[in-house]
């Protein structure tokens, strides 16, 4: 097929319709899960991110619009993804099972006012609910960013906030995704620079 044919209505559909209509609907609950969270780092937490494949990457993705904010002026927040060293990933893989490679790193590495943010395109990935379910144990603030109808994930409730890109398109999710995941960092940031109970309005 020429690519001429590729009609723009369809194009506009996937760019602009498609992941509104997935959106709409959640962002009061991105609205509350912003201000938990913004509340976990006021207290000195760390966000914690991982997934599987696409989202494996949008976990390091999510780390670096924390850690270095490209609008200037922005404050950095603590961040980190449990997908970036691979020794750590296989070696838990190789002894405990693939479905364990979140949960083993947040038992070791999460504290509990820290936020571990849990990314699933079918909300059925056994690591992700495993990891949501250590750090929920833990103490953590816990979010899930799933797709489809959230699966077993979504249905079990094993996050204290669960946003759904309503799609059964996994592009279309994973493209949700990226916008909500900007989103959670452009509002924790707009609940962080109002006064809090925990922080002067006036820092000198
Ligand atoms: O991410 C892509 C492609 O974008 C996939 O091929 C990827 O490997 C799968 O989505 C993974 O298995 C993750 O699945 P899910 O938890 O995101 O549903």
């Amino acid at each position: 097929m020429h690519p001429s044919v590729i009609p723009a209505a369809r194009l506009a559909f996937a760019c602009r319709v498609a992941p509104a209509e997935a959106l709409a609907g959640d962002a009061p609950q991105v609205a509350k899960a912003c201000y938990d969270m913004s509340g976990r780092f006021r207290s000195g937490g760390k966000l914690i991110v991982f997934g599987n494949g696409g989202p494996a990457t949008d976990a390091q993705h999510v780390v670096v619009e924390f850690v270095h904010p490209v609008i200037v002026g922005k404050r950095a927040l603590p961040a980190v993804s449990l997908t970036s060293d691979i020794a750590t990933l296989t070696g838990i893989a190789r002894t405990e099972g693939f479905d364990e490679v979140f949960a083993a790193q947040l038992r070791l590495l999460a504290a509990p006012e820290d936020i571990a943010l849990g990314m699933s395109a079918d909300g059925r990935c056994v690591n992700v609910r495993r990891g949501l379910e250590a750090a929920r144990d833990l103490g953590l603030l816990t979010v899930a960013l799933l797709g489809g109808d959230g699966g077993d994930i979504g249905r079990g409730k094993v996050a204290d906030h669960i946003v759904v890109a309503r799609s059964d398109d996994p592009c279309i999710v994973k493209e949700v995704h990226v916008t909500i995941y900007h989103l959670l960092w452009e509002m924790v940031h707009v609940f962080l620079e109002q006064p809090g109970p925990s922080e002067p309005a006036v820092i000198r």
